[in-house]
């Protein structure tokens, strides 16, 4: 695919974003900056990717601009692209600029940049996009074409599952698939503890409990047959599964996860309306 894609920020999204765009764009047309030069060099040579000068460079070349860094960064780096996104868009070749950070809305991007008509799209991705198994949701602003979104949507779709959605939908997803693979690896690291308890090598607990996430979540996506239906399936009468979940229950377990959702999506709020 003949497009050039900046990426302001080398660090682990717009790492694992961009080893699935080189898929399809090659390395060749991937650019990456960050304030720290030594790391974007060496994702570039990684990728077969080069680095540019300055976030000011990256927002001239991409007709992507996709921008990975923290959401208390983004304020800047918006401020120090905007004129030369302003004279893209006055000469009528705008790059689309794409936000991943947490809870900063389009609203807000394209006031930095002082520019409603700026084409952008705030996206949520997570960090298994690295392997390709992320799930990423995406809202555009009005300006973006459609032949540009499915293009990015190509691109993405290398990293992981993809959905467009309704921006109210976005720190909702944030809370859910950005935060959650730390969620789950708590509960990786939970079972597998329990399976020390009961006897087992760390090493091997840790390896049984990742592929018990694994095929259990891949029951869900593949059997089409609710969470429900599949723990009637494990749990015996009188057996050894109906025994932990009742120690689950005991703990309460489902408001715990629930309530770590809920405290990202809150989290997720505060960041939009920047402290
Ligand atoms: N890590 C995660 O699981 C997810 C993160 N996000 C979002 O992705 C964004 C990036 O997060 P991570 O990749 O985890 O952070 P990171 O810390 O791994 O990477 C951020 C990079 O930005 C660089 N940087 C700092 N100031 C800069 C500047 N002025 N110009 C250019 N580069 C600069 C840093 O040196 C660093 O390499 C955040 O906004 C976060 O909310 C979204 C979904 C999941
Ligand atoms: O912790 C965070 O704020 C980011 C957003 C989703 C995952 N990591």
């Amino acid at each position: 695919m003949d497009i050039r894609i900046s990426c302001i920020g080398s660090g682990n999204m717009g790492g694992a974003l961009m080893r699935g765009a080189a898929k399809i764009t090659g390395g060749k047309n991937i650019t990456f900056t960050d304030a720290d030069t030594a790391k974007a060099e060496t994702l570039a040579r990684d990728l077969g990717a080069s680095v540019l000068r300055d976030n000011s460079e990256a927002a001239r070349y991409g007709d992507y601009i996709f921008l990975a860094v923290k959401p208390q960064i983004l304020p800047g780096v918006l401020k120090e692209i905007a004129p030369v996104l302003r004279e893209r868009f006055d000469a009528g070749n705008p790059g689309i600029v794409v936000s991943m950070a947490a809870g900063f809305t389009i609203g807000a991007i394209l006031s930095e940049l002082a520019n409603p008509g700026q084409p952008a799209v705030r996206m949520m991705p997570n960090t298994p996009a690295l392997i390709a198994r992320g799930v990423i949701a995406y809202t555009p602003s009005q300006g973006v074409p459609d032949t540009a979104l499915a293009r990015l949507n190509e691109i993405l779709s290398e990293t992981g599952i993809v959905d467009r959605v309704p921006e109210e939908y976005l720190d909702g997803v944030t809370a859910l698939s950005g935060s959650g693979p730390a969620f789950t690896y708590m509960f990786i690291e939970a079972l597998a503890e329990g399976g020390v308890r009961a006897g087992l090598p760390r090493e091997l607990a840790l390896k049984h409990a990742a592929q018990t996430v694994l095929g259990a979540a891949a029951m869900v996506q593949e059997t089409g047959r609710t969470p429900e239906e599949l723990t009637a399936m494990v749990a015996s009468p009188g057996g050894t599964t109906l025994a932990g979940i009742g120690a689950l229950e005991k703990g309460g377990f489902t408001d715990t996860a629930a309530a770590a959702v809920d405290a990202a999506f809150r989290r997720a709020g505060e960041l939009g309306r920047r402290e």
